[in-house]
């Protein structure tokens, strides 16, 4: 089986024999090409930057030392406020301590399992719209059509029906908002004290301007008419400011479709890739759900389509590299880490380790299937983080991606030339550079 495997696309780690400036010059570049021989080597790296010690940590004992074990002495850097800041100051991705913890439960109830299923259907909605628009136009951008597809259905699924929203209006402004205050600029990632400001191009401030007014609108037109969507959750939570509803609302669909769209991405280019993976997947999905709509109740006989998603968010976490700043002296890994050091949590390292992983750089989801304990807690697998804040939204996401791949892999021949080898870019989330052009036809028998 090994010799039938393929390598997709690695960020090229650094040899160590860069100098100081030039390694630091790839960093800011694309962190995820910043790191050398000793992060791949070691559990945790320590370095002084800018005069700033920095920690570097891709391994999962020190991972759950910081996310979970010791979760109350850090807090989220300068560096995520100074992102995101601007969209999502005093949203559940920004906040800390008693105000997070308020917030988390006002919004557990959409994320419940239960709620969670019953937004199926409009996924399915959602997908059936976008294959229909397929057949008419069937080469595309990968990574341009599932964040399309993804944003439609958190439209759907988390702002209930289109009563009151101008969803083109929305879209147009979330994706300026992502691809401006949500792509890395050199100057996040240098030790600039906490109160600079992250000044936006005029697009991104901009477009922020009118999704914070369609935000307000949304809200506003639906304190009126008022649904159980997530939209009446945040309105019918009168533990939140106004303030704090706009900022959540304008956090979920900031963090709720690039990450799954990204998912997507990558899992349709390695389908597309590699034709006998792509056939089995279509054999599983075609024995249990026939020809049908993909449903919740058959996602869990279909392992292999599941392992396709783990193993392409092992290779390509769409959120890289987590950041953290204790508020105390906290020892990890043997290291004393102090306030004002900065630390960084290395997904995308942790996953591609031999240290932990056999074989790292190719695409192979059976190991997924052999090893099921690499998805329990602890296993060097956290693409949705750990802990009190681990992913809010990931049943959601799992559940959308695998309905998604599944019906996709299913109905259509995905056709990625092989020339098509994008580096993968850290911009926030991990995307593929220049986008994949491929061409999806449906499968006629
Ligand atoms: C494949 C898709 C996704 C991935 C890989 C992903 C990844 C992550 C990760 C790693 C974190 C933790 C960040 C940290 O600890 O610093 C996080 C937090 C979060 N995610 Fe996701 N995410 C995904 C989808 C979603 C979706 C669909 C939603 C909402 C609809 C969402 C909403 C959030 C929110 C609100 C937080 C902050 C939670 C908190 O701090 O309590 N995410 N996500």
């Amino acid at each position: 089986m090994t010799d039938t495997l393929f390598q997709p696309p690695h960020a090229q780690p650094l040899t160590g024999d860069e100098s100081f400036l030039e390694a630091t010059w790839r960093f800011i570049r694309n962190p995820v090409e910043g790191f050398g021989p000793l992060a791949y080597r070691q559990p945790i790296v320590t370095a002084k930057t800018f005069g700033q010690t920095l920690h570097v940590i891709s391994d999962p004992v020190g991972m759950t030392d910081v996310l979970v074990r010791h979760a109350d002495k850090f807090t989220k850097t300068a560096i995520d406020a100074r992102i995101l800041g601007p969209a999502t100051k005093e949203g559940l991705l920004s906040v800390h301590g008693e105000q997070w913890k308020r917030q988390r439960k006002a919004v557990a109830p959409i994320f419940r399992k239960r709620h969670v299923e019953s937004l199926a259907p409009l996924i399915t909605d959602a997908l059936s719209d976008f294959t229909a628009r397929l057949d008419q136009r069937s080469r595309l951008d990968l990574s341009r059509a599932m964040a399309d597809l993804t944003f439609d259905v958190l439209a759907k699924a988390l702002l209930g029906g289109p009563k009151g929203l101008d969803r083109t209006r929305l879209k147009r402004a979330t994706r300026a908002v992502v691809t401006g205050a949500g792509t890395l600029r050199p100057d996040d990632l240098l030790p600039w004290p906490r109160w600079v400001p992250r000044p936006m191009t005029p697009t991104g401030s901009g477009a922020l301007r009118r999704l914070k007014r369609a935000a307000d609108d949304l809200l506003a037109e639906r304190a009126q008419n008022p649904d159980d969507d997530l939209v009446g959750l945040l309105i019918g939570a009168d533990t939140l400011s106004p303030r704090e509803r706009r900022d959540n609302l304008i956090g979920f669909f900031i963090a709720g479709h690039e990450t799954t769209a990204l998912t997507l991405t990558w899992a349709l280019y390695l389908l597309g890739r590699h034709r006998p993976t792509a056939e089995r997947v279509r054999n599983e999905v075609r024995q249990v759900c026939g020809t049908g709509d993909v449903r919740f109740d058959q996602l869990a006989d279909l392992p292999f389509t599941q392992a396709i998603i783990d193993e392409t968010m092992r290779l390509y976490p769409p959120a890289p590299l987590l950041n953290r700043e204790p508020r105390e002296v906290v020892n990890v890994l043997g290291r004393t880490l102090e306030p004002g050091h900065a630390v960084l949590l290395n997904n995308y390292v942790m996953h591609r380790t031999e240290r932990l992983w056999d074989q790292p750089l190719l695409f192979d989801p059976d190991r997924f299937l052999r090893d099921p304990s690499l998805k329990a807690k602890g296993a060097p697998y956290m693409p949705f983080g750990a802990g009190p804040r681990i992913c809010v939204g990931a049943a959601f996401a799992t559940m959308e991606a695998l309905m998604v791949l599944a019906t996709l892999a299913r109905d259509f021949d995905i056709r990625v030339d092989d020339n098509v080898y994008p580096r993968p870019l850290m911009t926030v989330t991990l995307r593929p550079e220049g986008g994949v052009p491929a061409r999806l036809e449906r499968v006629v028998e």
